[in-house]
């Protein structure tokens, strides 16, 4: 028999992939392609794996053709896509985020591909209502799928299996989401409802100019749908398109008179989702001439990305920075360009949106985790093409298939937002953005009135380049700030002081003047809590070591950490007094406060209780840009780079209570939240005031904000930072614990920081339970390290962290606990 020869064919053919899945394993693993798919395939397309009885999506990293010497992998079942998913650089930069944050490329994939192109056992796909009923561009495999999902709106992977009993389910699948029947479910999305209008259609027959003609000289039904008729035929030519509730108010006719004529299929009626990104032509409009002082700005940062791909842009509130970055992003799209265009958080920027737009229309795409699986796939695939060239978006949008960067603009790049939390990977969108730009050759503006430490300092010692613009935009100048000393304000009573005269009088004068007024509290609710006038207890959360906030509107203690609310308390439950008092104040207190000492006055409130449906916080925006809102009460959402015109006074309320946390970043942070808001006032003309009431009048960081001093502020802080070792100076690691019993975190923690000893012994401060110490019934324990700025030193406490965390998991004791290392935390 020929058998050698045959063997030895399939040897030489033989092919493996190395696959990321995405999940959190401590490696990838190597599949082996059979020969009948060996022809299509490339690193960057997705495969069907099969991984302990699961199978999954998964990507390919590499195709090599070492055979594993421990064990016979298995085939990969099939190839999903016939191009790839993204490109070698996007699969780089997953290899660096994953070893630079600690963890795997798996969690990665998670958070970078939409959840549509991740298919898994447990993946549940939705039926698309948009889709409707016609089936006629589906084959007979899809068209049954397609029929059940219809009729139970939602399938399990597992059911499409035995649906179809066929060994190639995923490229049905993948198929399928394709041609929009259906989408993958995302448990985080899942409170998300598009919202829909119904628009009213011309039914195509009649796009036929002779068959319209016909059936209005033969018209057989009512006048009055005649009528209804014609004012849609009128309308559709000058406006476009037309909606149901347009087309009834204008034409005055009923809903019944419409349906009459849905049902003799003379119009039609579709939902459609409104607010999808809107198809805007794609032209470069530049109706604007930078001002003297932007123009040396703008050439100063050229000639800086001739010497240096890092450039920070210190430029003062209302300088006009956004001007510049649309110059340097013209500059990019007429080069071919495309450039990344990042903010802190998406949900607070549509007025870039609608300024970017006016300049690039249809050439910006917006990418944000509030977008649906369908607008994310459509992005994505945007972006791989090219034909988006210009990406807004919060940090995610930093891992989409972009082909060829020129530009990434962090805008805000102080913003702590920037850094994700939960769940992995836990990565700083700005310096991320960093090694990514240096992956295409491109560079970074990184912008912001107040930037963070690390940055300038980057700056000062020219690893970035340094460009300041130091005077507002047109004839505005910074506003002045005048500091209310509390302590010289006499109460009645032992609450704290919400408005002091002098800010009263203030708002009066800026109401009278028919200017507005933005109000700053860091904290939402009614009061931050209850205490019982007698003994002192405080309500506190049953499954959080916190205490509870009250919320007036609706009459409910809640728990800002884990979102359990609960009744208002009225009776002590430690001595049964029924006499409780406030302390404190939140916005929710302020606005009631505000409304009533103004009572002509409209006032609203931002924060995120009064924000939380996906437009919400634009009509805000848009109502006190009309100047329908008087005085706008709000948390750290009013501080974010929004610009109004009319706005001539802004209060801090407490900004003792902005000075006194415990945190390294106190100063910085402190500087930041109060430049920035005071940055509202004034912004147009020469009216700006900012009053600040507070206690501790001596704190050194009231005096920077005072003088718009932030070069004071670095050198105070930088100090403070070289002293204590923190950064720029060092590293940090911090490593949390977390399990529903104390003493397991508790040992955990121990026995983790006995194993880097003693190489790191200096560098460890802890284990100790974290002030917050309980949350959602786990117990928390936590370590830091800090480290010198020495690549090696740090890669080898990374390797020892990870080594422990194996260690520990393999000892039953400890597999439940949670380490989650956290490097650079904010
Ligand atoms: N060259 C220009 N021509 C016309 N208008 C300009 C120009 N530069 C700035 N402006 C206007 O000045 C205002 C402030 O500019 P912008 O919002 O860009 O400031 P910014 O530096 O980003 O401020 P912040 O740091 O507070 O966000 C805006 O309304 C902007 O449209
Ligand atoms: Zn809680």
């Amino acid at each position: 028999m020929d058998n050698d020869l045959f063997t030895g064919n399939t040897l030489a053919a033989q092919l493996f992939a190395e696959v990321i899945i995405p999940l959190a394993l401590p490696q990838n693993y190597t599949w082996a392609i059979p020969a009948h798919l060996q022809e299509n395939v490339q690193p960057g397309s997705r495969v069907e794996v099969q991984l302990k009885n699961k199978k999954y999506a998964g990507i390919i990293k590499t195709l090599h053709r070492q055979k594993p010497a421990a064990f016979a992998p298995k085939e990969v079942l099939n190839i999903l896509d016939e191009a790839p998913l993204l490109f070698p650089i996007q699969l780089q930069f997953w290899k660096w985020m994953a070893d630079y944050y600690m963890c795997s490329e798996g969690e990665v994939m998670n958070a970078a591909v939409p959840a549509n192109l991740k298919l898994s056992s447990e993946s549940i796909l939705i039926w698309n209502d948009e889709h409707g009923l016609d089936f006629s561009d589906l084959n007979g495999e899809e068209f049954l799928v397609a029929e059940a999902l219809e009729l139970k709106k939602e399938l399990r992977l597992s059911e499409v299996q035995q649906i179809l009993d066929a060994a190639h389910v995923y490229p049905i699948i993948k198929r399928l989401i394709d041609k929009n029947v259906c989408y993958v479910w995302e448990e985080l999305k899942a409170k998300y409802k598009p919202k829909t209008e119904t628009y009213i259609i011309l039914h195509p027959v009649y796009h036929n100019e002779d068959k319209l003609a016909d059936l209005m000289n033969n018209w057989s039904k009512g006048p009055k749908q005649l009528e209804l008729l014609l004012a849609y035929l009128y309308l559709i030519k000058s406006e476009g398109e037309v909606t149901q509730p347009v087309l009834l108010k204008k034409s005055g006719a009923s809903a019944a008179q419409l349906k009459g004529l849905i049902d003799k299929q003379v119009l039609i009626a579709e939902k459609r989702e409104i607010g999808r990104i809107a198809t805007l032509p794609k032209n470069v409009y530049i109706d604007f001439e930078l001002s003297q002082a932007q123009q040396t700005a703008y050439d100063a940062i050229q000639m800086a990305f001739m010497q240096k791909p890092v450039c920070l842009l210190h430029g003062v509130t209302a300088s006009g920075k956004t001007q510049i970055y649309i110059r340097l992003i013209e500059q990019n799209l007429l080069e071919g360009k495309q450039v990344l265009y990042m903010l802190p958080e998406i949900a607070l920027t549509t007025q870039i949106i609608r300024r970017l737009q006016k300049h690039f229309g249809g050439n910006i795409a917006i990418y944000h985790s509030k977008f649906n699986p369908n607008e994310r796939v459509e992005i994505w695939n945007k972006v791989k093409s090219g034909e988006a060239k210009i990406v807004l978006g919060a940090r995610s949008a930093l891992l989409l298939p972009f082909v060829n960067i020129g530009l990434i603009i962090v805008d805000e790049e102080h913003d702590p937002s920037y850094k994700q939390q939960d769940p992995a990977p836990r990565y700083h969108a700005r310096d991320s953005a960093v090694y990514l730009a240096a992956l295409f050759n491109a560079k970074v503006l990184l912008g912001s009135a107040t930037p963070s430490i690390e940055s300038y300092n980057n700056a000062q010692t020219a690893k970035y380049s340094l460009v300041s613009l130091n005077e507002r935009f047109g004839e505005a100048e910074l506003p002045a700030i005048q500091l209310i000393d509390l302590k010289k304000i006499e109460t009645a009573d032992r609450k704290k002081i919400m408005l002091s005269p002098q800010l009263k009088e203030a708002i009066q004068s800026s109401l009278n003047q028919k200017k507005q007024v933005i109000l700053f509290q860091n904290r939402r609710g009614y009061s931050p809590y209850m205490i019982c006038n007698v003994c002192g207890w405080i309500p506190q959360c049953r499954n959080c070591d916190v205490t509870l906030t009250f919320h007036k509107a609706k009459n409910k203690l809640a728990c800002h950490y884990c979102g359990t609310t609960y009744p208002v308390i009225n009776t002590c439950a430690a001595c049964g007094s029924h006499h409780f008092i406030e302390k404190n104040f939140g916005t929710e207190k302020i606005e009631e406060h505000i409304a009533e000492t103004f009572p002509t006055s409209r006032v609203s409130r931002m924060d995120y209780d009064s924000v939380k449906g996906k437009y919400d916080h634009d009509n805000l925006i848009k109502l006190f840009e009309q100047q329908k809102i008087d005085i706008l009460v709000g948390t750290q959402m009013v501080v974010k780079g929004l610009d109004f015109e009319h706005v001539n006074l802004v209060g801090i309320l407490d900004a003792d209570g902005i000075l006194n946390f415990t945190d390294f970043r106190v100063n910085e942070r402190a500087y930041q939240l109060m430049e920035q808001v005071s940055g509202r006032a004034g912004r147009k003309d020469n009216t700006g005031k900012v009053l600040i009431q507070v206690s501790n009048m001596q704190h050194p960081v009231l005096q920077f904000v005072q003088q718009h001093n932030y070069q004071h502020l670095y050198e105070f802080e930088i100090q403070n930072r070289r002293h204590f070792f923190y950064p720029p100076y060092s590293r940090l690691i911090h490593i949390i614990f977390r399990h529903k019993e104390n003493h397991i975190a508790e040992e955990a923690a121990h026995l983790l920081q006995q194993g880097l000893q003693p190489a790191f012994a200096a560098n460890i401060t802890g284990p100790a339970q974290p002030v917050v110490h309980r949350v959602r019934n786990l117990f928390l324990w936590e370590m830091l390290i800090k480290l010198p700025k020495d690549t090696a030193i740090i890669q080898q406490c990374k390797t020892q962290i990870q080594q422990q965390i194996i260690i520990l998991q393999s000892n039953k004791r400890y597999r439940g606990v949670d380490i989650i290392p956290d490097i650079d935390p904010v």
